[in-house]
């Protein structure tokens, strides 16, 4: 079993709109980035990839890349999975924590999950999604951006 860590931080911004675990989401601001900035999938991404000593996204992914402009980051994180399986590893299951003041995203965990369950070719019950506010303290208590946090699991494949 080999564990992973990542975490991201995207800032909020007019006239995008809120790309969050796959799921479009409601709300004034989206998130800028080269990409469509899901800062959760993008944590997650770095989960697998740091559990398969993969290096991150940046690395596989690169901002100076206009291949990625634009790009949803279901796709990066669809590519991110064969990397780790062509590497000879199956995700086990990934945990994952969104800190944000607002919106509010309790309507819209379960779509997260089920986007990144079939992405990651896993069954709901091995991906979970929680959200925090941080009671308006830090950058993101100031709702200045959103930042998220995700481990995952891989298991070795017998060769
Ligand atoms: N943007 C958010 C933040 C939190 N939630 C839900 O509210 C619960 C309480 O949040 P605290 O920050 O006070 O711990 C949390 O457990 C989430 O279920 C949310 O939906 N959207
Ligand atoms: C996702 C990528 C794709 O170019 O770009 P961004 O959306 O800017 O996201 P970030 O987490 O800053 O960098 C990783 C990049 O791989």
């Amino acid at each position: 079993m080999r564990v992973g860590f990542g975490y991201d931080v995207h800032a909020f911004v007019e006239g995008r709109p809120l790309f969050l675990g796959g799921v479009e989401v409601p709300y004034e601001y989206g998130l800028l980035g080269h990409s469509d900035a899901d800062v959760l999938l993008h944590a997650i991404a770095d989960a697998l990839l740091g559990a398969a000593a993969l290096g991150d996204i940046g690395r596989h992914f690169p901002d100076s890349d206009p291949a990625y402009k634009g790009i949803s980051s279901l796709l990066l994180l669809e590519r991110t999975v064969e990397l780790i399986e062509e590497r000879g590893f199956k995700v086990q299951n990934i945990d994952s924590t969104l800190v944000l003041q607002k919106p509010r995203l309790a309507p819209y965990i379960s779509r997260m999950v089920e986007q990144i369950a079939r992405v990651a070719g896993l069954p709901l019950s091995s991906v979970n999604v929680k959200a925090t506010t941080t009671e308006k303290l830090g950058f993101t208590g100031r709702e200045e951006g959103v930042a998220a946090y995700a481990v995952a699991l891989l298991e070795e494949r017998v060769q």
